[in-house]
Formats: structure tokens, sequence, C-alpha cells
């Protein structure tokens, strides 16, 4: 943690929430590494960390990728709290999915200066089993002010990249957000105490947070295989 502390590099943390199945490590690995993986599931939720570059310079980029599974009923509000900015993603296919995105927006609209927050529709390659027309997507993100679009990330659809961006510079714009946890306790809290191994995500790292050790052990293995394939 001391290096978290010593650090004063800029700083955005994005927590990337939705149902299970939705497309969220696929959005986030492809955001992060432009690459598809195909077969990504985990219950377990990941932080990613990596240094990107924006017009205005480099921006060190944390990533939680929420992990949501049956058991797991409550709102993530501390992974919301760390966050200054949340993707909200749903699958066109998926009505439940839509669903948990609107009880999501409803939560978030109840957090007083609440993060930066931006609605993404994925799956759209799969029009021929649309559950959720785009008019009905746009204007829920239309009734809770944010931004909205939908994309493909197994078709690499350039908006997926411009919905990061749009996120990170709106975060940037706003002043630093007072913490109701200290980085450091969050982080303790969010990925344990024992990072002392990360595998690469193409010049990043992730981290898995909260379950238990043989979980760990298992999504670090299979992260390294990932990065492995995935390094450019
Ligand atoms: N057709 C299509 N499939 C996608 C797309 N994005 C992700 N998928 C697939 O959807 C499934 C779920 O993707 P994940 O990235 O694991 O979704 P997740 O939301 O992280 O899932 P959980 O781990 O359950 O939380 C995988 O089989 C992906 O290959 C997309 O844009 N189009």
């Amino acid at each position: 943690m001391k290096n978290e502390e010593k650090n004063n590099s800029p700083k955005v943390r994005i927590a990337v929430l939705g149902n299970m199945n939705v497309g969220k490590s696929a959005l986030t690995v492809r955001y992060l590494t432009r690459r598809f993986i195909g077969e990504y599931r985990s219950n377990t939720d990941l932080l990613y960390k990596q240094t990107v570059t924006l017009e205005s310079g480099l921006l060190d980029v944390e990533i939680i990728d929420v992990s949501v599974d049956d058991e797991d009923e409550g709102f993530p509000i501390d992974q919301i709290q760390w966050a200054d900015a949340v993707l909200i993603v749903y699958s066109i296919t998926d009505r439940e999915s839509f669903n948990y995105a609107v009880r999501s927006l409803g939560e978030i609209r109840q957090i007083q200066n609440g993060p930066a927050t931006y609605l993404v529709a994925n799956k759209a390659d799969l029009d021929h089993l649309r559950e959720i027309p785009e008019t009905e997507g746009a204007s829920l993100a239309a009734s809770h002010g944010v931004g909205f679009c939908e994309v493909s990330v197994a078709e690499n659809s350039p908006n997926l990249y411009k919905v990061f961006e749009k996120l990170l510079v709106e975060s940037r714009a706003r002043p630093v957000k007072p913490r109701k946890f200290s980085v450091s306790k969050m982080i303790g809290t969010l990925i344990g105490n024992n990072g002392t191994r990360q595998p690469s995500v193409n010049q990043g790292t992730v981290q898995v947070c909260n379950k238990s050790e043989l979980q760990k052990t298992r999504l670090i293995k299979r992260r390294q295989a990932f990065t492995a394939a995935a390094s450019l």
C-alpha cells in the first residue's frame, strides 16, 4: 500500500457493473488489451490496473469488474462508492440483465455526488435474439441523465473505447472525490492484502478480490494463461 500512497499521478477508478453473463469481463479486457476472450466466466471481483494515454497525458486507471452471482443479492455499494465512474452493462438479449441495470441506476441515483455513470448495451451482434429495443435502453439512460450506447464487444465496436474515454475524461474534470474510506483501506478491503504476485494485463496488472484462496489461485492461473495469449 505504500506505493499506492506515494504515487501522485492522476488516477481514475471505474466499476463495471451488470448482471451475470452480460460481457463485463469481455468488455474490460477488450478495452485494456484490444482482444476478445470468448470464455471468461468468474465469480470473483477482479481489479485491473493500467496506465492509459489520453490527450491530456498519462492516467492511471483502475477498473473493478464486479462479480454478481445468484447468492450475491445485495447491491455492491462498497465498489460503487470506491469508484469515480460506473459503467453499467446489460445484454440486449437478456431482459433480466436490463432489469438489473434499471435497479442499479436507481441505487446510484440515491448516492449524493454519485459517480459519473454510463449505460452500455452489449451483444449488439445478436440482433436476432434481441429482447430490449435500442430505444428502451436510450430512454432509460435519458431518464437518469446518463450516457448510453449499444456495442458489440465481440465485434470490437469503436464505441466501447469512446465510452471508457468519456468516463475517464468526465471523472478527471470532477473535483477530487471526498472518500469515505482511505484509499489504502478500501483497496485492502477489495483485494485483500496478499497482492504480492500480479499477472500482467498488457503492461497492466490484474488482482483477484474478496473470495476464497482457492478461487484466487485458480483465477490467477487462468489470467496468467490469458495474458500469455493476449500480450502484444
Ligand atoms: N455474441 C456476443 N457474445 C459476447 C459479447 N460479449 C461477451 N460475450 C459472451 O458472453 C459471455 C459472458 O461474457 P463475460 O465477459 O464472461 O460476462 P460477465 O458479465 O463478465 O459474466 P460473469 O462472469 O457471469 O459476471 C461469454 O461467453 C462471452 O463470450 C458480445 O459482444 N457478443
